[in-house]
């Protein structure tokens, strides 16, 4: 069982305020930690004594926390504290808590302020496996925009689009229904309501989510999903233009990359562990392919930004990759 700490402020007390802060506070600590009704116990409360107008549990339950028990308290009224406060505690049976302070509250805890982590470079470089790794040592999000490609090329295929044109795809990613979950802190891909996570992992899917991302109404799609997560929260993003074009402000970018024979025995390696038939062949000829669409195509594609890292991992473990970035982002801040 872990504690997530959260907090936020209202502009006056009253109700609707309390409503607002508390829900917009509850929802955002429930999809940044992948709480469900399942792994939550409870949550507790406290408000500071200049909020009189309503309890901030009862805005829990108007915001659909219905299954576990709420607690309110008062905050020691200590001179020069924030006013407005409220403050949550939520325990849950998840593996990596996410705090989150918002609006006032925010400078409460300034050592969490929103910062993003972009990680680009081709297949097989490691970007994922560091991602995830870093994720956790900082305690922020991971998100795989790799796997929202992967899932806008299973529906493509799923509907039995032929060429990924843009006229023959873009009906379909207008109306796409994808969206990201979190679930003890590993990323869940949710299309058409079906869990593909796993589906979509497929070697089939790889060349088709090189193909299909190149097309303009799929990146714009995909690239505003990216930019709405990452504008909510800290976040360590791989791509393959996160530094370049998702968020060239962000404060740490690194370019992961290796030679093709070596990001293709992994691969390889991978692949293999996982019970696919594959040759290394035919998977470095992939990789090299990929590796060409993903840096030829108009539309942002695959390149080092100006100011990234380079980190080449051909003679690194993960756990090297891993130290070396934590390394190069200590010495920035
Ligand atoms: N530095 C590394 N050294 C050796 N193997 C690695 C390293 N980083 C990742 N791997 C392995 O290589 C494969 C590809 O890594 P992955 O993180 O999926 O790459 P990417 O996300 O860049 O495509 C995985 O099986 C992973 O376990
Ligand atoms: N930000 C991103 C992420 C992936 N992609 C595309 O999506 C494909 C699959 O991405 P991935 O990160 O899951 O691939 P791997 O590196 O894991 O093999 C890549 O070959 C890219 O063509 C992209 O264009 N932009």
């Amino acid at each position: 069982m872990k504690a997530i700490r959260g907090a936020t402020t209202i502009s006056a007390d009253t109700p609707a305020e309390i409503k607002d802060a508390v829900g917009e506070l509850l929802i955002q600590m429930r999809e940044q930690n992948g709480l469900t009704d399942e792994n939550m116990i409870c949550i507790l409360f406290s408000n500071t004594s200049d909020i009189k107008s309503a309890y901030p549990a009862k805005a829990a339950r108007e915001a659909g926390f219905y299954s576990c028990a709420l607690f309110s308290s008062l905050e020691p009224e200590i001179e020069g504290a924030l006013p407005l406060c409220i403050r949550v505690m939520i325990l849950a049976e998840i593996e990596n808590p996410v705090p989150v302070y918002l609006r006032g509250a925010a400078n409460l805890r300034k050592d969490l302020k929103k910062f993003a982590v972009a990680l680009d470079g081709p297949s097989g470089s490691g970007k994922s496996t560091v991602a995830k790794m870093l994720a956790r040592k900082l305690n922020i999000l991971y998100l795989d925009t790799g796997a929202m490609y992967r899932a806008c090329a299973l529906k493509a295929i799923g509907e039995k689009v032929e060429r990924f044109t843009e006229d023959a795809v873009a009906p379909l990613i207008e109306n796409i229904s994808l969206n990201i979950q979190y679930t003890d802190g590993a990323q869940r891909t949710i299309l058409d309501g079906e869990d593909v996570s796993e589906k979509i992992r497929r070697p089939e899917v790889s060349m088709a989510a090189s193909a299909i991302s190149a097309l303009p109404c799929v990146r714009k799609k995909m690239v505003e999903m990216q930019r709405e997560i990452a504008r909510k929260m800290s976040c360590v993003l791989d791509g393959r233009d996160i530094g370049t074009h998702v968020l060239p402000d962000a404060p740490f970018k690194f370019f992961v990359t290796a030679s093709s024979r070596v990001r293709a025995k992994r691969r390889y390696d991978e692949l293999r562990q996982k019970g696919y038939d594959v040759e290394y062949d035919n998977v470095l000829q992939e990789i090299e392919e990929r590796d060409y669409n993903d840096s030829h195509r108009a539309f942002s594609p695959l390149r080092q930004a100006e100011d990234a890292v380079v980190v080449n991992t051909d003679e690194m473990n993960a756990q090297e990759v891993l130290d070396f970035i934590v390394r190069k982002i200590q010495e920035k801040v």
